[in-house]
């Protein structure tokens, strides 16, 4: 992916050096992203709704956002517990080990994933410098884990990716979580996941995403849609907030801290649909709503054919506005994180919206043209992300969690 995304977001010109970061058996087949629009049905508030996870599975008549709001209660819950434990003095106790546990080759394997997130993710690597060593290299374990993850369907192998590939990956997920790595980039996640109150949930449904790219090009309307986001992009929100921490004079509910890490993610991924509509189409993919499509008087042929018209104009306008609702959202909570992890989330947040500027600046044509942000936007972007992030957390408790 081009330089436009220094960032989070996988920069596909360098898949090529990532092919020894994933085993041989595992790799995929798929593409990328794109999504689309309806305001309306995707309200952002975050209806009330609960139940199991289990039960929403069970019940696919639920809509997808009720879906997601379970795991992110699960998440939230898993955080609270631990900053309660933290209070009491009692700390996560790691995964026990025969005592064999190697330290230097456990840097060695941390320091490895900075040096891949340097290379993928320049301008990140950068802001995780201002975070706590310990915070800073789990980030890094976790950000090398899901780079491989893409790369399995996104790679240069992805061609050989079958569902079989995808399990195994799964298994080896199970097993770093088990205390059993499988190489050093798993051990470095492995021992994030047993310091952190990091659960498995949102990696394996980040499998469950790269699946769905496997048997899946059209998305019926902006329920199916945001699952996917939910399952490719929504999930770092969730792997990552443990790690970057909530700060602790927040007042903030857990939930909506989870809450603006999840839209967080979603705007990122709904970014990345509008962006790629053109690269997508090439490959026979389109992302965006089908019913919306229609509803504007649009259908696939519109998009393979790639003409800019009113109709096209019209449709996007109303896209960029729902994924600009999801960075609102988002922007809701980042002072909420500790103080040392907003820069970071700030300078990816203000570096991602400008992507829909882009969009608009280039007149909605996102079928040849590629929206990227400048490097002065960018330089320009990192100072304003400096300023936001000394703003301090909410005083005041939020009595409703969304
Ligand atoms: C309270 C609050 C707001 C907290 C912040 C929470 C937080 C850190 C959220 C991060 C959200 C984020 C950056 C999501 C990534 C979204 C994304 C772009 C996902 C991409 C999926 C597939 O995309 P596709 O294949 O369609 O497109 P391209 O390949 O890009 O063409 C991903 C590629 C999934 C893989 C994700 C990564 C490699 C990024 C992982 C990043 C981290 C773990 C670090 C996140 C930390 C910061 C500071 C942003
Ligand atoms: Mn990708």
């Amino acid at each position: 992916m081009s330089a436009v995304l220094l960032w989070v977001v996988c920069p596909k010109d360098n898949a090529h050096s990532l092919l020894s970061l994933v085993p041989r058996n595992c790799c995929t087949q798929r593409r990328c992203s794109s999504s689309s629009n309806k305001l309306l049905s995707s309200k952002l508030s975050f209806s009330s709704g609960v139940a199991a996870y289990s039960s929403a599975v069970a019940n696919p008549s639920r809509s997808s956002e009720e879906r997601v709001y379970e795991v992110v209660l699960k998440q939230a819950a898993l955080v609270r517990e631990s900053r309660r434990e933290s209070a009491l003095g009692l700390k996560k106790k790691p995964i026990e080990t025969d005592g064999t546990t190697d330290w230097n080759l456990l840097n060695d394997a941390y320091e490895r994933c900075g040096e891949v997130c340097a290379e993928y993710a320049k301008t990140f690597y950068l802001g995780t410098l201002l975070m706590t060593p310990e915070r800073r290299r789990a980030v890094w374990a976790i950000y090398v884990w899901c780079r491989r993850t893409d790369e399995l369907v996104d790679g240069p192998n992805a061609t050989h990716i079958t569902p079989k590939a995808l399990e195994r990956w799964e298994t080896r997920l199970n097993d770093l979580f088990e205390g059993r790595p499988y190489d050093m980039y798993d051990a470095a996640l492995s021992d994030t996941v047993s310091k952190y109150p990091v659960d498995i949930q949102p990696f394996k449904d980040m499998i469950e995403g790269m699946r769905l790219d496997l048997r899946k090009s059209r998305y019926e309307n902006f329920d199916e849609l945001y699952l996917y986001c939910y399952y490719v992009a929504g999930t770092v929100g969730l792997m990552s907030v443990p790690v970057m921490g909530i700060a602790p004079e927040s007042k903030a509910s857990t939930e909506s801290v989870y809450n603006a890490a999840l839209a967080l993610g979603i705007a990122n991924q709904l970014t990345n649909i509008l962006r790629d509509v053109g690269e997508d189409a090439s490959r026979g993919r389109v992302y965006l709503p089908q019913d919306e499509l229609a509803q504007a008087g649009l259908s696939d042929e519109d998009i393979f054919r790639g003409k800019v018209t009113d109709k096209w104009r019209s449709f996007m306008k109303g896209q960029i506005k729902r994924a600009r609702m999801f960075f609102d959202e988002a922007e809701k909570g980042v002072a909420e994180l500790s103080s040392a992890s907003r820069w970071p989330v700030w300078a990816s947040l203000l570096l991602y919206r400008q992507i829909l500027d882009a969009i608009e600046a280039n007149d909605y044509n996102n079928f040849t043209k590629r929206a990227y942000v400048g490097k002065a936007k960018k330089l320009i972007s990192l100072p304003i992300a400096y300023g936001r992030a000394l703003m301090e957390p909410s005083k005041l408790a939020k009595l409703v969690m969304r």
